[in-house]
């Protein structure tokens, strides 16, 4: 998929892994949708963006927890630039304590967005197909001891996607779905670890020695690999794990071979 022309909406575009998408979005001639809660990052990011690449963004102060917000900003999406092409459902939190709102935010909202994208994309009632690119975690490939929570959230966002990715090439739908499974990654969210895990705060040795054995990623190695998952086209249903070391699709056996 070349991104001239076209239109993508990134969620928890404000900072992080989020924020890094939206630029090489930009750069490679996309239009982009900013949603995020943090309207004061958001809005600040914006203009930045504006005066480097153009008027080629819009910033929304949206929620992905509310079906609301989402649904008033995928219109305004499509209203403003006259497409959604693409959709990375990024927004995310890690936090065992306020595990309802993990759920909420990092599984539910990632259905919540693509279902919604669904109603402008989808071929089959009239829009041009696209791609979703979902982030998941390489805890959605591998138990993180410290965070099940967080974990099962990421292994669902790894199951919906792949399963989204059959259904809409059963269904005709004309969109991609691939989860993008990063391992850890130098942002806000790696801040402040021992406050993140709730009821697992004892294991906060435990986790900063995986950190330290497996390396952390710069925000901008992410964001080559989601736009490897954008621009393949024969990409489809995959999960790509991506490490300081190297980056590899993972191969899911099949139970019935
Ligand atoms: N940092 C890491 O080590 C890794 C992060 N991830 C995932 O990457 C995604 C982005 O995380 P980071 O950039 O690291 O975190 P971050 O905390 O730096 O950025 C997350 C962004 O999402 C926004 N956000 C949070 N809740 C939201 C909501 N309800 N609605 C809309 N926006 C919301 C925040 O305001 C923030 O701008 C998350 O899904 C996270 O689980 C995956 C693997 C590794
Ligand atoms: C403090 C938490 C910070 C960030 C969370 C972030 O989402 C993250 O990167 C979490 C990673 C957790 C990894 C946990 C365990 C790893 C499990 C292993 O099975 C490795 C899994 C896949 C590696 C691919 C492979 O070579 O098999």
């Amino acid at each position: 998929m070349a991104l001239e022309g076209k239109t993508a909406v990134v969620t928890g575009a404000a900072m992080g892994i989020g924020k890094a998408m939206t630029e090489i979005l930009l750069q490679n001639g996309a239009k982009v949708v900013l949603l995020d809660v943090n309207a004061t990052a958001g809005e600040s990011l914006k203009e930045a963006l504006n005066k480097e690449y153009g008027q080629k963004t819009l910033f929304l102060n949206c929620d992905v927890e509310s079906e609301e917000q989402l649904k008033a900003a995928f219109q305004k999406a499509a209203d403003t630039f006259g497409r959604i092409d693409i959709l990375c459902n990024n927004a995310g939190i890690l936090n065992e304590a306020t595990w309802e709102k993990t759920v909420s935010i990092n599984l539910m909202g990632v259905i919540r967005g693509s279902y919604l994208a669904l109603e402008h994309m989808n071929k089959m009632s009239g829009g041009q197909g696209g791609v979703i690119v979902n982030t998941a975690s390489m805890a959605g490939i591998g138990p993180f001891l410290s965070c099940p929570v967080y974990t099962a959230t990421k292994s669902g966002v790894v199951g919906f996607t792949r399963a989204m990715a059959a259904a809409s090439v059963a269904s005709g739908y004309g969109i991609r779905f691939n989860a993008l499974c990063p391992g850890f990654v130098q942002t806000e969210l790696m801040s402040n670890i021992v406050d993140r895990l709730g009821r697992f705060s004892h294991l906060t040795d435990a986790t900063h020695k995986l950190v330290e054995k497996m390396g952390v990623l710069s925000v901008s190695e992410v964001a080559e690999c989601l736009l490897e998952l954008v621009t393949d086209e024969t990409k489809n249903g995959e999960a790509l794990v991506v490490f300081p070391k190297g980056k590899k699709y993972v191969t899911f056996s099949s139970l019935l071979q």
